[in-house]
């Protein structure tokens, strides 16, 4: 049940504790504070009295130095950081091992009493601190490092800590809704994600504790907390793993710089910093070290809703098959020709010293070095003939000169005429100077001309010399696609060569060539990869991304029904775990916790208009009213009218608006109509750009995929959504950004497809 704050029996003994562990925490950040000082002097000390060719013991316990120093900071930087709010929540549990009861608080650090080693707050990653995620109160257990610990968990209790104060206490038991839950989705949005730490839902702890060593794909409806979740996880991850990876191994990829920016606050909350985050563009652009002409990525899609292109089936086979295994397929077959290209078809000579068969050389290339990119292959036998050049250096020289010496020897033995005999070893003598003088440059060059002879071209000249010579694809994709495919095809990438530009769907095959021909650089090659909005990407990107990191280890979140790239992205999870991230789990989340119930009713309404067989998403239980939807009146009409209104949500205490319009062109006229009638100013969104939190948001609906906002209107001047797949997602997509508030505003209900739903769910002014 749910107790009384304040009037909590406990109250002033959970005071007494919260009170006792500031205490705590300020006593140890003094000592760490004053060890980081003696730390500091030390260092300062070491290095005065260091030579440059100082020995090796002072260089070693400088780096300890270093090395505590660095941590001491860490640790007090934390500590200062949650000092104010230590813990979230306390478990009480009597372990069967001991049977003793432990009283455990849990935050977001882990802090034990130096004498007794006992915890004093244990961190939420920890695997006990599973049990309040996990278990309910009753009989439970949890693993840590493949034990089983059992025991009985007779308490679950939240705090709500403001300030450093203690302001309400909860205890949960199973007939009590999560009333904290309740609480945080209640507040108001402030254009950043948070951490949800205190309020992790059982199913969203499933896939945040899900086996680190598999890949785990997860299928979440808008707002059940993918990208808050993914995160969560990479938290989990570093502090399981801190001592095996650098968080420089981990990668975020994100939609957008724009995305990037709304996730960037809550990763040092989560203890996850200098982790890189980028976008697919950005990172292939790293590895292929080109900052390489492009088509916007969202080109096509906007050329789709607008209905712009001559064939548009024809556009979306291009760059479905750009993205499809069957390309990734061609291209093996391609690569395994590029090889034999590479492959030395001459015998390797010094002089006329034979050093290495090309017969030998081809086995190292094929068999020997197979785990390596070509080139690097090409470099491995550079350094063989290097090394076995120098091995018989003396060798040969020895043989010339021994050579030269016995024709000297005859020649001095030689009973003739002393004058030819002079001229004959002087001859020698030149021949042998020469023969050595030659043999030395040829020992210098011999290895690098060898390799000059070895074609050498960036991936850009092998990607076009496919996909623009048909008859050359042909060879290869006869069969995979339609004779006339291959033709428009051909055609199509000769076009954007002939413009040195490529498009979003050419980078996979980049991306894989490149890692297959030349590798990539050591510090692109991270461990772990996080993908959200995972339904943009195709197949054959997330197979790139696999093979150039060779690791499988992935978190990949998306929702099919968001799949607005469809045409080139995921159309079926089953296919990515079937065959390219064949040792993955996957997961599914139905609730969403952003949207109140009336939203997302009205929202899951749309969604079936898809008929992809996608469950409905559940509420979690929150209310707002119903959405509403108001005809269109003279422009100057509706932006006042709708001025008025986020003038008002503003005054309910709602922190961020957004105005949605179809897609960037009618977000321009949107923007410039509040310019010439209202006093409100508005932020007309890019993609490269950072939320002003103080603007009200006009944003496009693609833009504004996984982004959230308390209240958002939805304004369809010319711009409404036709009852085709990509429209309903778009709609899709901006009815489920608000946690509190929908508004339509459109010159009849079927500008947002209200005509094909039951009218119970729209409240019509
Ligand atoms: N357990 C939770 N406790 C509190 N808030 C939560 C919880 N789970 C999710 N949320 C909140 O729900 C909102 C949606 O989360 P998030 O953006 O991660 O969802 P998503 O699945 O990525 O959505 P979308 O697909 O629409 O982008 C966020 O405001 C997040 O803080």
């Amino acid at each position: 049940m749910l107790s009384e704050e304040i009037g909590h029996p406990n109250f002033n003994e959970e005071a007494e504790r919260l009170a006792f562990t500031k205490k705590y925490i300020d006593i140890v950040i003094q000592a760490s504070e004053s060890d980081e000082a003696s730390f500091k002097e030390n260092l300062r000390e070491q290095l005065e009295g260091m030579e440059l060719n100082d020995s090796s013991l002072s260089y070693m316990s400088m780096l300890t130095n270093a090395n505590l120093l660095r941590r001491t900071i860490d640790e007090v930087k934390k500590l200062k950081k949650f000092a104010n709010k230590p813990y979230f929540a306390r478990i009480d549990f009597l372990r069967n091992e001991t049977n003793q009861e432990e009283r455990l608080y849990i935050g977001k650090l882990s802090l034990f009493d130096k004498e007794t080693q006992q915890p004093i707050v244990v961190d939420w990653r920890s695997p006990v601190a599973n049990l309040y995620y996990d278990g309910r109160l009753g009989d439970v257990s949890y693993e840590a490092e493949g034990e089983q610990y059992d025991g009985f968990l007779s308490l679950k209790r939240q705090y709500i800590i403001e300030d450093g104060d203690l302001k309400e206490i909860r205890d949960i038991d199973l007939t009590t809704n999560d009333e904290l839950l309740q609480l945080s989705l209640s507040e108001s949005s402030n254009n950043r994600l948070s951490e949800i730490v205190a309020t992790i839902q059982e199913e969203q702890n499933e896939i945040i504790r899900a086996d680190l060593n598999r890949p785990i794909i997860v299928q979440g409806a808008a707002g059940s907390g993918k990208t808050t979740i993914a995160l969560h996880r990479l938290s989990y991850f570093i502090y399981t793993y801190a001592e095996h990876f650098r968080p420089e191994q981990l990668m975020i990829l994100a939609p957008n710089r724009l995305f990037i920016d709304y996730i960037s606050e809550v990763l040092p909350e989560l203890g996850v910093e200098n982790i890189l985050q980028t976008t697919f563009i950005d990172y292939v652009k790293a590895c292929i070290k080109k900052n390489i002409k492009m088509t916007h990525p969202e080109d096509k899609l906007i050329s789709f809703i607008h209905h712009e292109l001559e064939n548009p089936e024809r556009a979306k086979m291009i760059s479905e098959f750009k993205g499809s295994l069957q390309f990734r397929d061609i291209l093996d077959n391609y690569l395994q020709d590029i090889l034999k290209t590479l492959l030395p078809k001459e015998d390797f000579y010094v002089a006329h010293f034979k050093l290495y068969s090309a017969k030998k050389l081809r086995y190292l290339m094929v068999h020997e070095y197979k785990y390596l990119p070509y080139y690097q292959r090409i470099d491995k036998i550079k350094r063989v003939l290097q090394n076995h050049v120098r091995f018989k250096k003396k060798a040969m020289i020895e043989k010339i000169t021994s050579f030269y010496d016995q024709k000297l020897d005859k020649g001095l033995a030689h009973k003739g005429d002393p004058e030819k005999r002079k001229q004959y070893i002087s001859k020698v003598l030149d021949k042998k100077q020469e023969g050595l003088a030659q043999i030395q440059k040829q020992l210098r060059t011999a290895v690098t001309s060898y390799i000059k002879q070895l074609p050498k071209h960036d991936v850009f000249y092998y990607y076009h010399q496919l996909v623009t010579n048909e008859a050359l694809f042909t060879r290869y994709a006869k069969g995979v696609i339609k004779d006339e495919d291959i033709h428009f095809f051909c055609q199509y990438q000769q076009h954007l060569y002939e413009k040195k530009t490529y498009e979003l769907e050419d980078l996979a095959a980049l991306l894989y060539m490149q890692g297959k021909i030349f590798g990539i650089d050591k510090e692109l090659r991270v461990k772990n990869v996080v993908i959200d909005e995972a339904q943009d990407y195709s197949y054959f990107q997330l197979e790139a991304l696999k093979t150039v990191l060779e690791t499988d280890m992935f978190t990949i979140v998306g929702d099919l029904a968001q799949g607005i790239h469809s045409y080139r992205g995921i159309k079926d999870w089953h296919i990515v775990q079937e065959q390219i991230f064949t040792r993955a789990s996957f997961k599914t989340l139905q609730k969403s916790y952003r949207t109140t119930i009336e939203i997302m009713q009205l929202a899951n309404q749309v969604q079936q208009l898809l008929n992809m067989n996608l469950p409905v998403v559940e509420p979690v239980v929150r209310h707002s009213p119903k959405p509403s939807f108001f005809m269109t009146n003279t422009k100057k009409n509706d932006i006042q009218t709708i001025s008025k209104m986020i003038a008002a949500f503003y005054k309910e205490g709602m922190k961020t608006v957004a105005v949605i319009g179809k897609t960037n062109k009618e977000c321009k006229k949107i923007a410039k109509l509040f310019q010439q009638y209202s006093d409100i100013h508005v932020q007309l969104l890019k993609e490269n750009e950072e939320i002003n939190s103080n603007n009200v948001v006009v944003v496009s609906s693609h833009l504004a995929k996984g982004l959230e906002f308390d209240a958002v209107i939805l304004y369809a001047i010319d711009e409404v959504y036709q009852m085709e797949e990509l429209d309903i997602k778009l709609l899709y997509v901006s009815m489920t950004r608000p946690l509190h508030r929908l508004i339509l505003f459109g010159p009849n209900l079927s500008a947002f497809l209200l005509d094909k739903i039951d009218p119970q769910y729209i409240h019509i002014t």
